[in-house]
């Protein structure tokens, strides 16, 4: 494993110091500058006629580097583009992305990923990160010495059992923790080399991929049981003791093993699960604005949420807490949140057994006092019986908010908050466009995935995306920076009610509920620092920082992607 090491020089400048000469060094995407070494580099490090003649800047590379992929049309050929130049030149690629984040990161990230992940084994060119399978059982430790960076602080680990709302891809989620991290370093500044993607490929149950002859993963059925325990559990001491300053975020696992894996090892490494607790906090930020917009606090609204995986779950949790903190209790409490499976509304006199849905039964004289004893208790029954003020899905399932449920909300609620969260764009619960004309343009609305403004009358109507990229970014800076030993819900509260604080007097105005994705860098920044003082008024800050040393913490731990000069190793 390699050290990547910077100098500070006496007048203040700083120096890279790089292990590579001539054609490896033009090959490594850490250090390679392309066309901008300079001349003195160029001889310094035996790159003299390996480059043409001109020396070129970061900015004219980034002007280049963009014409070439808004030449292409098809968003994967885009992310196909973009990967490759992660792959040759990680600083243009982080300078390209944060250049236009907006346009850029639905391709990097939701929906495109997505599909990306689809595809993997037929656009794979090059690994990045780590791959572990069964067949490393015993040896871990050796796999993850293999990883080209030593001091990593972050890692996003998937089973690829539920990528996104598509399910089991195998191997290809592996572009998942990829565009995750990526995020991380554009949003919080985490150099590259402190961040690893690790795939935790356990095989597949997705029979179409086992059938495909190109399919990179390890082709077997998923290990399940305690073999799969045992697994993740030598990874998880592995990874602590390789990278004992790292933080792991665990991404896209189904909910028995996502609830599981958290759980157990929540005490052993900072850790966090991204689809239940960063959801979480960006559907609860999405929640507080809205409050914000109409006046009606949260202890007030009625809210239902369709989908009890993961997510829903998660946001179901967190939004208890939240009404707990503002005093709700008892039976208030219950009724505050009703939550839907595809078997309709989860309620004591129905078989449930899954212990996670347990949590938000209702008692069958709480649904029956909302005269939902008998009959139906889908969505339409139960937004008729409650006129509820907010409706959040994460079933998975495209067009599980139909017209008439739209309608019946805003029949009920001046201005209801309206959140598909599913992802990617095919699977979103309703299309922004067709809430909006549903809703007379009164709904306040938030996406998973990424969607177009919509015209409307005479504005444009921005839509909002709750996406956990608000949120994780800046949890996992603020728990970086505080050297935080655990997570705790508390942080992700924080992170919430700040994302919300973040949205600004005209997006509120406008009846947006997030602030525009041109200012995830910035809001990354106020969220890591909400996190920061979260974990050391919680106790789990070995680094507690007063409030006033924070921004400046904060801001020497973000890297910016500028080309340092080199000196040899
Ligand atoms: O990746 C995203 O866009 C959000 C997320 O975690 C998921 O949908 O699983
Ligand atoms: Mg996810």
């Amino acid at each position: 494993m390699e050290p990547y090491r910077v100098v500070e020089e006496a007048q203040g400048g700083r120096k890279l110091l790089v292990p590579y000469r001539g054609a490896r060094l033009l090959a490594h995407p850490i250090y390679n500058k392309g066309t901008a070494f300079t001349p003195e580099e160029r001889v310094a490090f035996g790159l003299d006629g390996l480059l043409p003649s001109a020396v070129g800047t970061i900015d004219r590379q980034a002007v280049r580097a963009h014409e070439s992929i808004r030449r292409k049309e098809d968003p994967l050929e885009k992310y196909i583009g973009l990967s490759a130049l992660q792959d040759r030149n990680e600083t243009l690629f982080y300078r390209v992305l944060l250049d236009h984040i907006e346009e850029l990161l639905p391709i990097v990230y939701t929906p495109t990923v997505g599909r990306a992940c689809q595809r993997y084994s037929h656009i794979y060119r090059r690994g990045r990160g780590l791959w572990i399978t069964p067949e490393h059982a015993g040896r871990i430790d050796q796999v993850l010495g293999n990883a080209p960076f030593d001091d990593v602080r972050l890692l996003v680990v998937t089973d690829n059992e539920r990528i996104l709302g598509l399910g089991d891809l195998g191997a290809g989620g592996m572009g998942i923790p990829i565009g995750k991290l990526a995020i991380y370093t554009a949003a919080a500044g985490i150099h590259p080399t402190r961040t690893l993607p690790l795939s935790f490929d356990v095989g597949t149950d997705n029979q179409a991929l086992l059938d495909d002859p190109l399919y990179i993963g390890y082709r077997q059925r998923r290990l399940r049981g305690p073999a799969y325990d045992a697994l993740l559990d030598e990874l998880v001491h592995a990874i602590r003791r390789r990278f004992p300053r790292a933080l792991v975020q665990w991404e896209d696992f189904k909910k028995g093993n996502a609830f599981r894996v958290l759980d157990r090892h929540r005490a052993t490494l900072p850790s966090f699960n991204d689809d239940i607790e960063g959801t979480a906090a960006v559907a609860l930020a999405g929640m507080l604005t809205g409050a914000r917009i109409t006046g009606i606090p949260l202890t007030q609204q009625r809210i239902v949420i369709l989908g009890a995986g993961a997510a829903g779950v998660g946001i179901a949790r967190l939004i208890r807490a939240e009404l707990e903190r503002a005093g709700l209790a008892g039976p208030a409490l219950t009724a505050a949140i009703a939550c839907l499976d595809s078997g309709g509304l989860l309620v004591d006199d129905r078989r449930i057994d899954d212990e996670h849905k347990r949590e938000f039964t209702w008692p069958a004289d709480l649904a029956r006092a909302h005269g939902l004893a008998d009959g139906p208790r889908d969505l339409a029954a139960v937004v008729s019986a409650l006129r509820p003020t907010a409706l959040l899905g994460t079933s998975g399932e495209p067009g599980t908010f139909p017209e008439p449920i739209i309608r019946a909300m805003a029949a009920a609620t001046r201005r209801p908050v309206i959140m598909p969260m599913s992802n990617p764009s095919d699977l979103s619960e309703a299309r922004p466009a067709d809430v909006i004309t549903w809703t007379d343009g009164r709904a306040l609305l938030g996406t998973g995935s990424p969607f177009h403004p919509v015209p409307f009358g005479n504005r444009t109507i921005r839509i909002g995306q709750a996406n956990n990229a608000f949120i994780f970014p800046g949890v996992g800076l603020g728990a970086l920076v505080s050297e935080a030993r655990q997570i705790t819900q508390t942080m992700f509260l924080a992170a919430a009610e700040r994302l919300a604080a973040e949205v600004d007097a005209h997006d509120l105005a406008a009846g947006c509920l997030f602030p525009s994705v041109a200012h995830l860098r910035r809001v990354t920044v106020a969220v890591a620092a909400s996190v920061a003082r979260a974990a050391r008024d919680a106790g789990v800050a070995a680094r507690p920082l007063d409030d006033a040393a924070i921004p400046a913490a904060i801001a020497a731990a973000m890297w910016e992607p500028s080309y340092l000069p080199m000196e040899p190793a």
